[in-house]
């Protein structure tokens, strides 16, 4: 009985999807042939899916086995998606070891109690005081860069994830110059996590879960997280100790000129909701390091590649700096005057996203423009895909050209998703 369930759903979604562009499949295996081998396979085959996408101008259908994966570019269809589901599929509980039920990898009943409270910490004034950080880490990092001017070529890339790491930090959870927590030892270890953790992702032998716990690497991973988690446990022990001595448990603080961390704001908010637990706010706070680590040194890698590469960009840059800020820090305010320069950054993120691809899980079915999606389906939105599209930028959609973001043709931004759009997208982008 259950085998002719089973029968009869599959035969179902294949007929579902049949006019879509896919490659031969297997008998079992699906097109599961097509992820095997190393990352710049994996990679060479997304490029190949998103090319086919383009050419047929609708989503592709890659079978796993017998489950259904869509590749959306379309923005039409992955605004549809992205603020119909909110559910995510069981990739992501890869990182529960370390990011448990936090914003990023939460199911969606707990996401939906969360992101309002989250939300409101990313917003407004919570994050005018940031910009002192931002400035202090820009001038330590260029220090740390012309060290290295007329010595050859380097690997820049370890010191824009120390950087971003250590702002992460500071503004995440407090962390002060002066404590060193975010050590040698701090660094390896969450770099060391990522890599067990998408690892896990590309090897299907490691994806069951009590086969996982079996392996030596599972217990790397919690030796690293452990890590990880005990700076932010010492730093919440520190948090609650001095607000007891300060002021007592219930006290709020309404001094609006102070700084406040992520971690500090989640400890007030905690004053009147106690359903967010240690537990719970340890999770926070490792998924905003993770979010705003990884992706700020992905970008700022791939940013300082192209200006580098093209002297007239950086001149440009460098004439509307001096004309607006001078030599002095720059202020919350003098961003609004750095058009070219957020034009560049735009243009960085459209051809370079950090995070190339993010997927969804279809909870029920749901009508797109080409097909209705069957729940069960994981849809990838394919914001590389969508970023290099001919038919959403034109014909040099391929080319670097940050005045393509300057009145008077500035593009729709809906074609624009380096972080991702609709319910769940990112909270870092203010
Ligand atoms: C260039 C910088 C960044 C890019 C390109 C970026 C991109 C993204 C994308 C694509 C997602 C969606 C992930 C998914 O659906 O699976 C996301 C989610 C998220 N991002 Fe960012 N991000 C950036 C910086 C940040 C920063 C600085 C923070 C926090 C300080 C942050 C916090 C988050 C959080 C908490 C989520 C999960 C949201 C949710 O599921 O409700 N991000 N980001």
């Amino acid at each position: 009985m259950i085998c002719l369930c089973a029968f009869t759903w599959h035969w179902r979604v294949r007929k579902n999807y049949a006019h879509l562009p896919s490659y031969t499949n297997l008998p079992l295996l699906g097109n599961a042939y097509k992820l095997y081998g190393n990352s710049r396979k994996l990679f060479l085959t997304f490029e190949d899916v998103t090319k086919k996408c383009e050419t047929a101008n609708k989503p592709f259908v890659f079978w796993a086995g017998p489950t259904p994966i869509l590749l959306l570019s379309d923005p039409d269809d992955i605004r549809l998606v992205a603020n119909a589901f909110i559910e995510k599929p069981y990739y992501y509980k890869f990182a529960n070891a370390w990011l448990g039920n936090g914003l990023f990898t939460a199911p969606g009943w707990i996401w939906k109690k969360n992101i309002k409270k989250m939300a409101s910490t990313f917003i407004g004034p919570a994050v005018d005081h940031y910009q002192v950080f931002f400035n202090d880490q820009a001038h330590k990092l260029v220090q740390k860069l012309a060290r290295e001017v007329d010595g050859g070529f380097f690997d820049p890339m370890p010191y824009l994830c120390f950087s971003a790491l250590e702002t992460i930090c500071q503004v995440g959870l407090g962390v002060s110059k002066s404590n060193n927590l975010v050590s040698e030892e701090y660094y390896k270890a969450f770099h060391r996590t990522l890599d067990l953790i998408v690892n896990r992702g590309t090897n299907i032998l490691l994806h069951p879960e009590w086969l996982y716990r079996l392996t030596p690497v599972y217990k790397e991973l919690l030796k690293c997280v452990d890590v990880l988690h005990n700076v932010s446990k010492t730093i919440l022990n520190n948090k609650k100790k001095e607000r007891a001595l300060r002021n007592g448990d219930h006290h709020i603080d309404n001094d609006k000129d102070s700084f406040k961390s992520f971690l500090d704001h989640l400890l007030e908010l905690r004053q009147h909701d106690l359903s967010l637990t240690d537990e719970q706010i340890l999770w926070e706070t490792a998924t905003i390091i993770l979010a705003g680590q990884e992706t700020v040194a992905t970008s700022l890698f791939y940013t300082l590649l192209v200006i580098g590469s093209r002297k007239d960009v950086q001149e440009k840059m460098y004439e509307e700096i001096m004309r607006t800020v001078g030599d002095g820090p720059l202020k919350k305010k003098d961003l609004v005057q750095l058009s070219y320069c957020e034009a560049v950054i735009n243009e960085s993120l459209r051809l370079y996203p950090p995070a190339v691809a993010v997927l969804r899980m279809a909870d029920h079915d749901l009508k797109i423009s080409s097909c209705t999606i069957t729940k069960g389906t994981t849809a990838i939105i394919n914001i590389w895909g969508a970023g290099r599209s001919k038919r959403l930028w034109g014909d040099d959609a391929a080319a670097f050209r940050p005045e393509r973001w300057l009145p008077p043709n500035i593009p729709s931004i809906s074609s624009h998703l380096p972080f991702s759009l609709g319910k769940r997208a990112c909270i870092g982008i203010v």
